[in-house]
Formats: C-alpha cells, structure tokens, sequence
C-alpha cells in the first residue's frame, strides 16, 4: 500500500500535519477501552477463562449477533508485540469509530503522544501472561451492508523463563485456533526453529480440533521485526514474499524431515503471508525512557508500519472468523473459548515437550524395547512356542538370567537425558519383563499335561467314588444316599461332558474357566491334602517295616519268631 494511502486528510479538521505525521494533543488522550485479560496463567501452569469478563466483551447486545474478525499477535517474548498492537488500535480507532475524525488526519496520531493501550514496556523480563482482549470491539459495515466487529488479542510471549512449552504451546494453539489472522512476529529473520516451533504448535492446536478434512487454521502473517538485509529482499510486503517462498520451499533435494515439516504448516493455514519490518531505531530498542511517541521512531518503521496495518485491518482486508467452513458470530467466540480452554486443561491431549526431553525420551524408550527384544529372544529360545514344559524352578532361573541380560544391555546403551532420567525406564523395563515372563509362564504351564489333565482327571475321580460309594450303600439297603451319591455322580459326568465340548469348541469359554477353577478348588482342598495324607502314611509305613526288619521286630514292635 503506498504511503500516501495511509493519510487520510479530513478537510473539516483543524490539524498541523508534519511530514505526514499530525501533530495533534487530542489524539490519543481519549483512550476508550482496556487490555482485559481473558485467559489467566495460574501459578500451577493452568490456564483459567476469565468468562465473566469475555462475556461482558462478546455477548453485549451490539455486537453478540456480529461475525467476527480475530486478529491476535504471538511468538518469542520481548519482540515488540504488545507494542505494535498498540498502532493497530490507534488505526482501529482512527478507521471505525465515527469519533476518530477528531483525532487528526493520520491514524499514527501525533508525535509527541505516548502509545498506550496494551501494556507494553523495555527490559528483558516478560511483561505479558495469558492472552488478554480489548475490551473495545470496532464494528464496521460490510459492502454487502452486514455488520462486523473486529476483536484484538495480544498474547503471552513464548520461550520466556517462568514457561512449560506446554504453557507456550497452550497459549499459541488457542490463539491461533481463536483468531481469523494470527501474526507470527519473528525477529530477524524467519529461522528453521521458528518454523519447527510453528509445526509443533500448530500441531498441538491440530490435535485439539476435531479433523474436518480441511485446513484447521485460517490467515498466518509472519511479521519479521528488525529485518537487516533490505538488500536482499526490500521491507515489506513484496520482500517478504520472497523470503517466505525461499524458507517455504519444498524440493526433492531437501532432507524428508524438512519437505515434512513445510507440507505440514502450508497444510494447516489456508493463506500465509510474511511482512519485512525494519528497525525501529535504538530509541525503540534500548532507551529505557522512550514512551512510545512516534517522534523517537525511525522514519523508515512508521512508514512500514503505515504500509502494514491497513494491509492487515482495513474494512476490506479484514478476514472474518470461520470454523468449519461456517462463520463464527460473537456469542459462539464465547462457546469457542469455553470448549477450547477445557480441551487444554483436560488430560487428553499428549504433553507437549522440549525437544532435549522428546528426544531423550524417544532414545530411552528405543532402549527399553531393544532390551525387551533380547529378553523375549532368548525365553522364545527357552520355553517358547513349541517348546517342552520347563520346571517352575528353572523356568524361574532361565528368567533372572535373560533378565540381568536385557538389563545389562539396556545399561550399556547410549542414552540422552542422564543417569536419573533413565532411572525411570529402567524401572519401567523391569515391569515389562515380569510381564512378559508371566506370560511366559502361564504358557509354560499350559504345556504341564497334568496340569492341563487336572479338571477331567478331578471329575472322573468324583464320579467313580460317588460311584463306588452308592454302589456299597444299595447293597447296606440305604437307597436314598445312595441315590443321591447316584446324582452326585450324574452332574460330575454332566460337567466332563460340558467341558470337553467347551475345550473342543472353543466356545463358553467363561463356563470352561469355571470348571477348571472348581477343579483346582477340589484339588487342593480335598484331593491334594488326601492324597498327601495317605502318601505320609504309606511313607512312615514303608519307614517302620524297614527299621523293624533291620531290628528282627515285627512292624507293630512285637518280637519276630525266627
Ligand atoms: N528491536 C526492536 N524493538 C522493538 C520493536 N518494537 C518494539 N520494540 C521494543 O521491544 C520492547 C518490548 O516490547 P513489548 O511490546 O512489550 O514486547 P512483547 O513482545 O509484547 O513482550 P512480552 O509481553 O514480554 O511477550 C520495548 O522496549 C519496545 O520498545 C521492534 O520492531 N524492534
Ligand atoms: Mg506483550
């Protein structure tokens, strides 16, 4: 846009314009409206919804019924961002509050007026949490006579001390996925970790949203501040175009992460634009007295500035919210908000991490898999598949062996993070492999014939006793017990029966599983004590008749008559 677009003359306005710049005490001193902070950072890295407050803002009888246009500024911290907000309220103003007319001729206001509006200031420490809303909203009239109100989000800086990336990745996704225009305000230049952080928030705001099929985000404008290279590539719009073709760009040369991970951002906004600033001049930068007045500023960054804000918010530059295809009113922005904020607090959505974390987590888990692998080889080698039954105790003695084989592996492996942090895979490795060894186990001991003889053998047992017992009753005349033993002996055959149909068919199988456990009750309650009792007695008894014959006494300690 040329310069001379930026100056609007209002020829009924008594104002004293100086190089395009209007000297004006008036502008600015009326600042209607406030920074409201919408979301809150808590101290626990929660981030809260004012809603009260957004409701205030969004459901006010003007403009609830209103699409929206959302245009919020986020990116690395201290880059000027609640700064330049500030110029796109003094154009908002100037452009749609009938008011405006008063302030002067031109939307930058005059140069003496300090800049306010969003809090912004020098220094090196973080300024603003959360994402805060103005509380004015602008309404403007379409050309096909609909009314529109436009919303402005300033937004906490990513990357400083006090944040998770989760906290970053949080207040960048929800601003993208809440604004029409989300501004990406880089300096310098537009890096490869811009862009890998860009993929890893956009991601995660991705995630979030339920996959339409189409692209999730609407309009991205990287704004490079301080851009140093006019030589290359001139400011401005043109000029950035031009870096962004060449960072964007997608060859077969290119390694697949990088063809990977630009696929991925131009698949998420359905316009990207890049914007060159240059420098605003050491006053803006390091004068810890500079207030913002435009007469400390370059000359070069306010006619940029002049260039890219109408460029970005004039009436008919101005995007409108959609989401899935439809157009977001005011009063739904609040159900947005609402549903969006719950989503990030929830635990759904995977842990966002830094790259040192995800990397040496990635290595650590590659570890603990490769380990597992050695110690399933070699129990698979062992008493896997069609291996024959193994005693419990060597089974038992094959596992600590395998075990202290994959742990030894896993220590001598290289691994990111240090000592502590693969202390926890090591603990989680140890629970994986007594997992698999009771695996390894129950397998084992299905191949014990005994064992798996144990349930047929226990209720033919029953039925033969209960047999022979009703047997020897109906000859001692007790018909009715016997009977009874008769019918005892009738559900023990009934029960082999059902089975041997369930093993062969493979169908009931929770009845098989009660079977086997009434079995192995019997067994160990009845059988197995009875069966041990009269194994004691026959032993002691083969113990007495030895000792008595080595003693010439007979097994009752009477004398022998030799
Ligand atoms: N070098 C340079 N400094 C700028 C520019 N714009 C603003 N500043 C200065 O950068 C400092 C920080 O400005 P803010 O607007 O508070 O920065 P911010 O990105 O909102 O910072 P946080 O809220 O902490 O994330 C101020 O001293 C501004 O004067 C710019 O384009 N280039
Ligand atoms: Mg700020």
């Amino acid at each position: 846009m040329a310069d001379s677009e930026c100056v609007r003359e209002k020829s009924n306005l008594n104002t004293n314009s100086v190089n395009g710049y209007v000297k004006s005490d008036t502008f600015n001193k009326i600042m209607r409206g406030h920074a409201v902070q919408i979301v809150t950072s808590e101290a626990n890295h929660k981030f809260n919804l004012n809603e009260s407050a957004l409701e205030e803002i969004l459901l006010s009888e003007e403009i609830k019924d209103c699409s929206v246009a959302v245009v919020s500024v986020a990116g690395a911290f201290r880059k000027g961002k609640s700064f330049l907000l500030d110029f796109f309220l003094r154009y908002m103003k100037y452009t749609y509050e009938s008011e405006a007319a008063v302030y002067g001729s031109d939307w930058m206001g005059a140069s003496d007026t300090p800049l306010e509006g969003f809090s912004w200031r020098g220094g090196s420490e973080r300024d603003t949490t959360g994402i805060l809303m103005w509380s004015e909203v602008f309404i403007t009239t379409l050309q096909n006579g609909e009314k529109i109100a436009v919303i402005l989000l300033d937004t906490q800086g990513t990357f400083d001390s006090e944040s998770t990336v989760r906290d970053c990745a949080t207040v960048f996704a929800l601003s993208t996925m809440l604004s029409s225009i989300q501004i990406y305000n880089l300096s310098q230049n537009i890096q490869e970790d811009d862009l890998q952080h860009l993929q890893l928030f956009t991601e995660y705001g991705r995630l979030a949203l339920a996959d339409t099929g189409k692209k999730p985000f609407q309009k991205l404008q990287f704004l490079v501040r301080d851009w140093s290279f006019p030589y290359e590539a001139e400011y401005g719009a043109a000029g950035g175009e031009e870096i962004l073709e060449r960072r964007l760009k997608i060859s077969d040369k290119q390694h697949p992460e990088l063809q990977a991970l630009r696929k991925h951002i131009k698949a998420c906004f359905s316009e990207i634009h890049c914007f060159l600033m240059p420098h605003p001049g050491l006053k803006v930068a390091t004068n810890p007295h500079f207030d913002g007045r435009l007469s400390d500023i370059e000359d070069e960054f306010k006619k940029h500035l002049c260039s890219l804000v109408p460029m970005l918010l004039s009436p008919e530059k101005l995007l409108l919210k959609e989401i899935s295809g439809q157009r977001v009113k005011a009063k739904e922005l609040v159900q947005y908000f609402k549903s969006y904020i719950n989503l990030f607090s929830g635990d759904e959505l995977p842990e966002p991490k830094s790259m040192l974390v995800a990397t040496a987590e990635a290595n650590n888990l590659s570890a603990v898999a490769a380990a597992k692998e050695i110690y399933q080889k070699v129990m698979e080698s062992i008493c896997g598949g069609n291996k024959p039954y193994l005693s419990a105790v060597h089974l038992e003695s094959e596992h600590l062996r395998c075990k202290d084989k994959a742990l030894e592996q896993f220590n001598c492996k290289r691994k990111m993070g240090g000592e502590e942090f693969s202390q926890s895979y090591k603990i989680k490795l140890e629970s994986d492999i007594e997992e698999l060894f009771n695996q390894f186990k129950s397998h084992n001991e299905s191949k014990n014939i005994f064992k798996a003889a144990r349930t047929p053998a226990v209720f033919f047992a029953i039925a033969v006793f209960f047999y022979i017992v009703s047997g020897v009753l109906g000859l001692l005349g007790m018909y009715d017990i016997a009977n009874l033993c008769n019918m005892v002996m009738g559900v023990a055959l009934l029960t082999l029966i059902v089975w041997s149909y369930v093993r062969y068919r493979g169908e009931m199988r929770e009845v098989g599983e009660h079977i086997d456990n009434a079995a192995t009750v019997v067994w160990d309650n009845v059988m197995k004590p009875s069966y041990q009792v009269c194994l004691q007695k026959g032993l002691e008894q083969a113990a007495n008749s030895t000792i008595s014959s080595i003693a010439g006494t007979e097994p009752n300690g009477k004398l022998k008559n030799s």
